[in-house]
């Protein structure tokens, strides 16, 4: 079982009978989603799912698992979802898949965020990981030449057609080469403040549960967020 397995089928323990239960992206939840779709065949497991993504959707509808719709949902008992970054702090980048947009709407629509990752996630500050910025088509090379100018580094997220990749809100994804963020929260505040930009892949103060799979196997961390 490879670290990607182990966490998700480990998140999977946490979903109980009656939840809604938002359902990530990538290739870290992909296995969640698989031991979802076993308990649903094999235990009957009752749960509704709501997804972060047309390729996760599609994904849980091959496993027969019950989908709706977010916007017939009242809330989101528990989401499991990946991390491309996780910082001592607990704040996290998303966005890796281009499906932070999603992620993070149904994240905020929930009780409970259980985020997987095996242990090569983890870092002491954000930033190393390119930081993906969704925006919309209209202008997006005006922001592109923003980003430049504030020495960010920016560079357009290609398909694997070598195309510009397009989200499934139909936008655009510019990534962020930062190195370090010392500050995500000014980052963050910034980046919503700008006009054209949808959703950006800092996922701050959101966390409350993270499990880490090492070679020892998973290691449950549960966030406090008042110390
Ligand atoms: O857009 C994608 C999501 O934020 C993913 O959860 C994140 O990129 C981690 O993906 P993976 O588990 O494939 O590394």
């Amino acid at each position: 079982m490879n670290l990607k397995e182990m966490v998700g089928y480990k998140a999977a323990e946490f979903v109980k009978n009656g939840m809604t239960v938002g359902l990530g992206t990538g290739s870290t939840a992909y296995y969640m989603v698989e031991a979802l779709g076993k308990r649903v065949k094999e235990e009957g497991l009752n749960i509704v799912g709501v997804t972060t993504s047309y390729e996760t959707a599609d994904h849980a509808r091959d496993l027969d698992i019950p989908l709706k719709d977010i916007d017939e949902v009242e809330k989101i008992d528990l989401t499991i979802d990946g991390a491309d970054e996780i910082s001592s702090q607990y704040n996290g980048i998303k966005g890796g898949g281009a499906a932070h947009l999603f992620e993070k709407i149904v994240a905020n629509l929930s009780d409970r965020n259980i985020w997987i990752v095996d242990e090569t996630k983890l870092v002491e500050k954000l930033g190393a990981f390119p930081l993906p910025v969704e925006v919309i088509q209209f202008g997006s090379g005006q922001l592109f030449n923003l980003f430049k100018e504030k020495g960010y580094k920016p560079t357009w997220r290609n398909n694997k057609e070598g195309e510009r990749l397009v989200t499934d809100a139909g936008n655009l994804i510019i990534d962020l080469n930062l190195g370090v963020i010392e500050n995500p929260h000014e980052l963050a505040k910034w980046l919503d403040s700008l006009t054209g930009v949808v959703e950006h892949g800092l996922f701050l103060d959101c966390v409350n549960t993270v499990i880490v799979g090492t070679s020892e196997g998973p290691i449950v961390e549960e966030v406090n967020r008042d110390n």
